[in-house]
Formats: structure tokens, sequence, C-alpha cells
């Protein structure tokens, strides 16, 4: 199996305080791993020391077997936009665009497709997200479900090799939480490696992995394999992984 991406004794310190400390991590080609801690604990630094989006401290981070951890920050930006989606609790949506122009911009941005091709895409990402139906909408015009979808179709749009997720659902109603989640199953299930941060044992559960930030260190992982789906199945998965929480201290 081929290695998305892999941390080698990443450390992360703020002034006097070391959050991250020697995390070791490789992530396979079409995994879905859920970062899990106490607040605190280092989840959205790790995610962004490993993004790209702040430095570490030392240590590696090698997507697909090269280090990226010391590119420049031009280089940097450009790996961000083509190899890289990323989806946080807001939708970060620019005001005054339309949802179908926040969705393309990236990918004029990173000037590698016809405007034909971008166009396709975003067509077949509002489809795929259901909101095809809201596309030419001002984003003051439309719910936080949609305002949702649409940045994970702007983070799509240059089809990355990783999807990264900073709670994701953290600002949705539980039924629109869900659908959120059906579509980053979806789109790992079609190949993008999503690495998520995550407080929601529930929404954890829709990983193939879960990993327990404590001190720093990476403290205990569950495998969990992949989701299906399934009502039952949902429901086992979301109690082993209580159990497994209860046992962190979580
Ligand atoms: N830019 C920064 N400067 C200084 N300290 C920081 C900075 N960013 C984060 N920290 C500190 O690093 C520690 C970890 O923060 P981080 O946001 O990664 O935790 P988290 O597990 O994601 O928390 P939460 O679940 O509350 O979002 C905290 O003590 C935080 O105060």
């Amino acid at each position: 199996m081929k290695t998305t991406l892999e941390v080698q004794n990443l450390c992360k310190s703020y002034e006097d305080s070391n959050v991250l400390n020697d995390i070791n991590l490789k992530v396979n080609e079409g995994e879905f791993l859920a970062i899990m801690g106490q607040s605190g604990s280092g989840k959205s630094t790790l995610l962004y020391s490993i993004s790209g989006m702040d430095r570490p401290t030392s240590g590696k981070v090698m997507l697909y077997g090269k280090d990226i951890s010391e590119v420049d920050d031009d280089k940097m930006s450009s790996i961000r936009l083509n190899k890289m989606g990323f989806v946080f609790q807001h939708s970060y949506l620019l005001k005054n665009l339309s949802i179908r122009d926040n969705i393309v911009l990236p990918g004029f941005k990173a000037r590698t497709k016809s405007r034909e091709e971008i166009n396709r895409n975003a067509d077949r990402l509002l489809a795929k997200t259901g909101i095809e139906g809201v596309a030419n909408h001002d984003i003051k015009k439309v719910s936080g479900g949609q305002l949702q979808r649409a940045a994970i179709c702007r983070a799509l749009i240059n089809q990355p090799d990783i999807l990264f997720c900073d709670e994701p659902t953290g600002a949705l109603n539980s039924s629109t939480s869900k659908e959120v989640m059906d579509i980053i199953n979806t789109v790992n299930s079609e190949g993008t490696t999503v690495i998520m941060v995550t407080h929601s044992a529930k929404v954890a559960s829709r990983a193939d992995r879960v990993i327990f930030l404590m001190d720093g260190k990476i403290h205990d992982e569950l495998i969990l394999g992949k989701y299906n789906g399934e009502e039952r199945r949902t429901s086992e998965r979301v109690q082993k992984l209580s159990e497994w929480l209860e046992k962190q201290g979580f």
C-alpha cells in the first residue's frame, strides 16, 4: 500500500511551550484518519503542521516520499493549492462571489486546467454534493449545510491527494452533519485521502483509523476499517469508539 503522508519525529513549540512532541505517523493512500484528543491537546496544531499551513519546529513531513517541511513559502502555497484541500468549521467563502465562483476560484488560481475543465469539475462537484440548484446564489442566501457543501466543492476543485478537515461539522446540526459526513465518506471512497480533526465520536466513527493525542504525543490508536454506511454497523462503530475514548479519559 502506498504511503501518502509520513510524519517523522515532528515537534512543534510556541515560545516556551512544547505542543507536539516527537510525532511519528504514516497515512496510507485512500485512508481516512481522524485525530481526537482533549481540547488543547494539539489536534489543530498537528493538522496545520502536516498540511503546510504552519511549520514544524523540527521533524519531517513527507508527501509521497518528498520532504515538504522545508520547502519555501511559494512552493508550499503551490503544493497546498494543487495537492491539498481544506475544510474548516466555518466555510470562509468570499462574500462578494456566488457559490459557483467561490468553487472555481482555486481552479483558476492553480492555472493547471482549462476554463472548460474547471467548469466541468465544478458542475460535477455541485451535482455530487446536491447544491447545483444554488450554484448562482449569493452566499448570504444559502443554508449553513449548503455553505459547507460548497466549501467541500472548493476544496476538491483541483482534485487534491489529501482533504484536510478541521471540525467540518462543528457548526452544523446533526442531520446536516450526517449529510456532510456522507459526502466526505464518498470522496474518500473514490480515493482521496482524508485527515480530519473532530471532537465528536459519531463523526470520527466514519474514519478508518482514529488517533488520540495526549501530552503532545500519539497516545493510542484505534482501527475501525472502512465505513460502509450501514445503520447497524454504524452504531457498533460508535459504541466501540466511545468505549475506547472512555479508556483514554475522554
Ligand atoms: N499560534 C499559537 N501561539 C501560541 N500557542 C498556540 C498557538 N496555537 C496553538 N497554541 C497552543 O497550543 C496548544 C494546542 O492548541 P490546538 O489548537 O492545536 O489544540 P486542539 O487540540 O486543536 O484544541 P481544541 O480542541 O480546543 O480546538 C494550546 O495550548 C494552544 O494554546
